[in-house]
Parts: C-alpha cells; sequence; structure tokens
C-alpha cells in the first residue's frame, strides 16, 4: 500500500505537481483494475487476465505522470455488487477512505460496454450518491471500458448513450462527464490520448470543486482514529517514561488502545448504517414501485371487467330487442298466413 504525497505545492494549488487520489468503483468484472493500469502506465493491479485477478479488497497504487503530477489509484472489490455483504462493504469503504487520507479528487465508476449496462451498474451511482450524499455525484466520472469492442463494431457512440435509459441516468447524476477507454490496445498514441482526455476531467472536477477533494463525516471520524492510533503507538514509548508507576502506565496504555478501538468500529458502524439505509431504502423504494404497478394492474382489471360487464349487458340488449323483432316477424307472419322460423 503507498501513501498520499502531498507535497508544498498542494496548499499553493500549483496543479503540475500537487497528489491527487482517484477511486475507482464499479461491478466486479467491469474492467477497474485494468484501467487503474491503465492510468498509471503498468500492471500495478491484477487484472482478471491472471489466475487470482479478482480484486478482494482495496489497494493504492502510485505513479509520476509525464507531465510530474502525482497519481494515486485506488482499485476497489466490487463494493456495490448484488451480493456484497454490507459489513464486508463497510469495512472495505473505512479501507479506502484510511488509504485516501486527504481525500479524494474523482470517484471514476467503471461500467462495461461488453455487458448489457444493467440496474446493477445504476445502483452503484446511486448508492454512492446515498452513501456519500449528493456532494459525491461532483466528483463522479463515467469510465466505459470496452472501447475497442465498440471501434470493431463501428457503433456511433454518443447514439449509444443517448438509446439507453440506465446510462442517461447515469450520465445526468455524472454531470455528463464520461469517457471511452480501450485497456487492450498497444497504440501509444490511443493510450496518451484516453489518459489526456480522463486527466483533463480530472481537472475540470477539481476546478469544480474549489481543488477541495471529497471528504465527509467519515473523514473527520477516521482521522481522529488514526490520531487514536497514533497515540496507541506513542503508548508504547509510554515504558520509557519516567515518574510513571508500572499500573499508571499500563491504565494510561489501555485507554488509548480503546480509544483507537472504538473510534474505528464507529467508523466502521457509520458506514454499515449508511449503508443498511440506503438498502432499505431502496427495499421500500422497489416495494412502492411493486405496489404501485399492482394498483395499476388491479383498476385495469376493474376497468377490463367493467367494460366486459357492459358489452354483456349491452350483448344481451341486443339479443332480447332480436327475440323481440323474431316474434313480432312471426306474429306478423301468422297474420299474413306464411310460416316465419
Ligand atoms: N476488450 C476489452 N477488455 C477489457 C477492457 N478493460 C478490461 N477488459 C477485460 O475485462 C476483464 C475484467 O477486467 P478487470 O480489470 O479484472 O475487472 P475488475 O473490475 O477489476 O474486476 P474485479 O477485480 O474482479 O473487481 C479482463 O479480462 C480484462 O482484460 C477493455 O477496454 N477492452
Amino acid at each position: 500500500m503507498g501513501g498520499s504525497f502531498i507535497d508544498d505545492d498542494w496548499e499553493s494549488g500549483s496543479a503540475s505537481h500537487r497528489a491527487r487520489t482517484v477511486v475507482l468503483v464499479g461491478r466486479t468484472g467491469d474492467g477497474k483494475s485494468a484501467t487503474g493500469n491503465s492510468i498509471l502506465g503498468r500492471k500495478a493491479f491484477k487484472s482478471m487476465n491472471s489466475p487470482d485477478g479478482i480484486t478482494s479488497t482495496s489497494e493504492l497504487q502510485t505513479a509520476v505522470l509525464e507531465d510530474g503530477q502525482i497519481i494515486n489509484v485506488i482499485d476497489t472489490p466490487g463494493l456495490f455488487n448484488k451480493s456484497a455483504e454490507p459489513q464486508l462493504v463497510g469495512k472495505e469503504i473505512v479501507r479506502c477512505i484510511d488509504m485516501a487520507k486527504d481525500g479524494i479528487h474523482a470517484v471514476l465508476v467503471v461500467v462495461s460496454l461488453s455487458s448489457r449496462i444493467s440496474i446493477e451498474e445504476a445502483a452503484t451511482v446511486e448508492t454512492l450518491q446515498k452513501l456519500f450524499g449528493d456532494k459525491i455525484t461532483k466528483y463522479m466520472i463515467l469510465v466505459f471500458t470496452g472501447g475497442d469492442d465498440f471501434e470493431e463494431d463501428e457503433v456511433d457512440f454518443d447514439d449509444y448513450l443517448s438509446r439507453s435509459e440506465s446510462i442517461k441516468g447515469m450520465l445526468e447524476i455524472c454531470g455528463n462527464r464520461w469517457v471511452l477507454f480501450d485497456n487492450k490496445t498497444k497504440n501509444t498514441a490511443k493510450k496518451a490520448e484516453q489518459l489526456k482526455q480522463l486527466l483533463s476531467l480530472v481537472d475540470d472536477v477539481d476546478k469544480k470543486n474549489g481543488g477541495k477533494p471529497y471528504t465527509n463525516e467519515l473523514f473527520v471520524e477516521f482521522q481522529i482514529s488514526k490520531a487514536a492510533a497514533k497515540l496507541r503507538d506513542q503508548a508504547k514509548e509510554l515504558n520509557s517514561l519516567e515518574g510513571y508507576s508500572k499500573e499508571e502506565k499500563i491504565e494510561r496504555e489501555v485507554q488509548i488502545y480503546q480509544s483507537y478501538e472504538e473510534h474505528l468500529a464507529r467508523s466502521t458502524d457509520m458506514v454499515e448504517t449508511k449503508l443498511r439505509e440506503a438498502a432499505t431504502h431502496e427495499l421500500e423504494q422497489r416495494l412502492a414501485e411493486e405496489q404501485d404497478a399492482r394498483l395499476k394492474a388491479e383498476q385495469t382489471v376493474r376497468e377490463t371487467r367493467a367494460k366486459s360487464d357492459n358489452e354483456i349487458c349491452e350483448l344481451r340488449q341486443n339479443l332480447e330487442r332480436s327475440q323481440r323483432v323474431a316474434e313480432q316477424l312471426k306474429k306478423f307472419g301468422k297474420n299474413l298466413g306464411c310460416h316465419i322460423m
């Protein structure tokens, strides 16, 4: 795991040499690790091509780009897969926050074009929004992987984007910031161009957010737990301090350790609670949609039944009318002396 490389230029706002941290999120297998490797210019993250390629825990890697910019890239497991356990997701998010330390400059939502873009991809964006608030959407950039497949099929990409309701929804949330990536290309000019486009979007995000990376109360809570961790480490030095009894040193060490554990547990609890709220909200929303659909279906059945009742009634009236006419005709025929069936 690397660190965050904030240097002196950071405060003065010089974009050229300050470190920026981007986080890759998305469904398992959508190309997060491959995109991370394209950004870093080396095979730093294991991609699915390798036998143990499924990312199981978040990882940070750093690169110095050609123009001297330092970029920290955090690769994450499929945090928002439907099967993901909230408890594990909570721990992973806390781990990410630990790695991002000073905040996140952009959230790269990776979406593969080779699989059908589904509700699950849209859910990634929505869950992030529910978990971290609307503010996070100002940092989001959609990265579509599988650009090579698109070129082969000669499909117009803008047209493709406008045809999918899921994509349109995601684009709207992400402020229409997107880039198409081909992680398979060997063409150096193409590699450089797609990276340039992505970094330019990161620049836009940075400017729009006044150069402030994303942080929230979780980061604050985590910073406190980090401070407590520092104290815990310092506690080891207590032994060398003069003027304290052995009991006092042990008591202080226990206090410091507990403080660290409590803050860490609080950060994890906060994430878990938020995740559960998001899941409950989603469930409630789905139930409401289902109820709505059921009510509409019942209404349609009622209307259809009422319509058919009317039709039956009308048919019956027509039949009675025809019978009456037939009776009259019969009488009329008798009067005339001919036989009508
Ligand atoms: N053709 C093509 N394949 C890609 C592209 N990007 C990624 N892939 C492939 O998609 C598969 C999944 O890529 P990964 O980078 O491992 O996906 P991931 O999202 O990191 O998956 P996890 O680590 O399991 O969460 C691999 O076989 C990649 O080679 C791309 O732009 N084009």
